[in-house]
């Protein structure tokens, strides 16, 4: 466990880089400032007995010394203050470097990530996941750690100033500390310690239930559906819920110990000066007790104020160590192996070897034993029934993820073999959801070869049937679209994807799904920026409309992470299994949709 401390720590440390002096020095300066603190306090009890004294004799001229004292009292609490100032700016710039460090190394390493990671982690919770623990190592490192140091410092000065005056009052101080620090422990350590991961994993959820929430506002709506089939969201909160109030009350004894014996110094210290004022046999003695009484009396709201501060930095420094253990998960995921014999593909070729697949963390696999090949420039269509694994098998081809058993090979060599960049050139994928960038329409479609020329791009618009999108926007190729653009329709995004593509001009083209959210003027013009896209190429595609891949070279019929069928669409008729019974549903559907046509046509009569 300690060691599991000790290494986020060191990783912290190893954050800041060469920075990390500036920590070390920001901590010392505090501790100095710290101990810098209490002279005034001493020179103030200086101040004191000399008037005293020359009140007592009658001269205040003998309180002469006095004013030396308090300018010294001033000149230590200005030099605390600028030691202090200082150890601040110091850990502030290694904080900023730390907090930047963590976010550089994170995405970093998120780049060299399988491209399956980021369909199981959402883009916006990474962008949290990184941003919010970067903020609170870097809160902790700029402002706790420097007051944490200070703080335990504090003791110790108590400790030697017992010396200095009444060490018995000097204990009465003391003892209320060290039974403070013994509550502290208790609400920090055991159970609690761990308390912050879990809390902070609570939050995160609870955070992310709440987007959804609001994402699916509308859905409720439509539906007419109560707040209450959010179950995902009230069970988080409730999740959450049960982190902060079991901590509420795990500490609710120990935080009441906590204050009670800060604040209660006076009760030891009251009655011990008295004992001993009782006690004391002079009127030197008796005047000596006062001051250190009126000393302790100034001093322990200091050490109150400490305590507390130790409480809550101990507080951030279980949430800091927390977020790095975060970023550590991120930074410990594997990243994508390349091979060190980086082979070239002989051709534009698709060969699955008796691939299965399990994806991270499922129990279930998604691919079993699926083996089938495309020859270079053939077209191949992945059918079945929603879940059977079409998405997964395409997907293991530009390795989004690597295989667990058998081989993806392209162009003959097995993708694992081939360079990074090299087998993303062989690859112009269209996903289902195209996402646009919040960039000119120009860029978007540059965005799959950054060094094409604006007549590039505009070839590309128009082989993908995007000149009326073009003519429609107010500045043409330049108009600004994506989230908070100009708005796209599901089939307009489509085309723009497949423009895309064909900039890309990669030798195999996978289609997920590409006129799922085409209406029939878009998906017949999709369907042309589609021939425009495939003609000569190596084609992997998925569809659930089944016309668009009658003239697939081959059809394979997925079920259950299995291929149940193949061969061209009229083999599989005459199979008259699975695929002939789908094709009589898609019939069916056309004629029950043409149906519906002809009667609105007649309506409108
Ligand atoms: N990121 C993921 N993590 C875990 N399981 C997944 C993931 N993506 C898909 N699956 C599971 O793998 C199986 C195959 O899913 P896949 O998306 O490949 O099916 P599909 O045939 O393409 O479906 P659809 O036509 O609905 O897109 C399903 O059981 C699915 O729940």
């Amino acid at each position: 466990m300690s060691k599991k401390k000790n290494a986020e720590l060191s990783r912290m440390w190893g954050f800041a880089g060469k920075r990390h002096w500036l920590t070390i020095a920001s901590c010392i300066l505090a501790g100095i400032s710290t101990v810098l603190s209490i002279i005034p306090f001493v020179c103030i009890w200086f101040v004191i007995r000399d008037i005293l004294y020359a009140m007592k004799k009658g001269d205040l001229s003998l309180a002469a010394s006095s004013g030396h004292y308090a300018w010294l009292a001033v000149a230590f609490s200005l030099l605390s203050i600028l030691l202090y100032f200082v150890a601040l700016c110091c850990s502030h710039l290694a904080a900023f470097r730390t907090a930047t460090n963590m976010k550089k190394e994170a995405m970093h390493h998120i780049v060299t990530l399988p491209l399956g990671y980021f369909s199981q982690n959402a883009s916006g919770r990474l962008r949290k996941i990184i941003d919010d623990n970067a903020g609170l190592t870097e809160g902790f490192l700029a402002h706790q750690l420097p007051d944490l140091t200070g703080a335990v410092v504090m003791p110790v000065a108590v400790i030697s100033l017992l010396f200095v005056f009444d060490w018995r009052l000097g204990i009465c101080c003391l003892i209320p500390l060290a039974i403070s620090v013994f509550f502290l422990k208790k609400m920090m350590g055991g159970d609690n310690a761990d308390f912050m991961s879990g809390y902070m994993t609570a939050l995160e959820n609870m955070n992310k239930e709440a987007v959804e929430f609001v994402r699916g506002i509308p859905v409720v709506k439509v539906f007419q559906q109560t707040i209450y089939s959010f179950k995902n969201f009230h069970a988080a909160i409730e999740e959450y819920k049960k982190y902060a109030s079991g901590y509420a009350i795990c500490c609710r004894i120990p935080l009441t110990g906590f204050n009670i014996t800060l604040n209660g110094t006076f009760i030891l210290l009251i009655p011990t000066a008295l004992m001993l004022f009782s006690a004391a046999s002079g009127q030197a003695d008796r005047q000596k007790l006062f001051l250190d009484f009126l000393f302790y009396s100034l001093f322990t709201p200091v050490c109150t104020t400490m305590m507390n501060r130790i409480m809550f930095a101990s507080e951030q420094l279980m949430a800091a160590k927390s977020a790095v253990s975060r970023i550590e998960a991120i930074l410990q995921e594997k990243p994508l192996k390349e091979s060190n014999t980086q082979k070239q593909p002989k051709d534009a070729s698709v060969v699955f070897e008796d691939v299965s697949f399990t994806y991270p963390g499922a129990k279930k696999k998604a691919l079993y034993h699926v083996s089938f090949e495309v020859p270079d420039g053939k077209k191949i269509a992945l059918v079945g029934a929603s879940g059977s694994g079409k998405s997964t098998a395409a997907s293991l081809i530009p390795r989004f993820y690597d295989v667990q058993e058998g081989d993806v090979l392209v162009g003959g060599v097995d993708v694992r073999e081939i360079a990074k960049n090299d087998l993303m050139d062989q690859i112009a994928f269209v996903f289902q959801n195209t996402r646009l960038f919040n960039d000119t329409l120009l860029e978007n479609i540059r965005a799959s070869r950054p060094d094409a020329t604006r007549e590039e791009v505009m070839r590309a618009a128009e082989a993908a049937q995007c000149q009326d999108i073009i003519e429609r926007l107010p500045n043409g190729l330049d108009t600004i679209v994506g989230s908070g653009g100009t708005y796209l329709s599901g089939g307009e995004n489509q085309r723009i994807a497949l423009a895309r593509a064909i900039l890309k001009d990669a030798p195999i083209i996978i289609l997920d799904e590409a006129t799922a959210f085409a209406d029939a003027e878009n998906e017949h013009q999709i369907q042309l920026a589609f021939e425009g896209l495939t003609s000569g190429k190596t084609v992997l595609m998925i569809a659930h409309r089944l016309s668009t891949i009658q003239d697939a070279d081959m059809i394979l019929v997925f079920g259950d992470g299995k291929i149940i069928e193949r061969g061209n669409h009229d083999e599989l008729l005459k199979q008259n299994g699975v695929y002939a019974s789908m094709w009589k549903e898609y019939q069916t559907q056309i004629i029950w949709k043409v149906g519906t046509t002809v009667r609105k046509e007649e309506n409108h009569d």
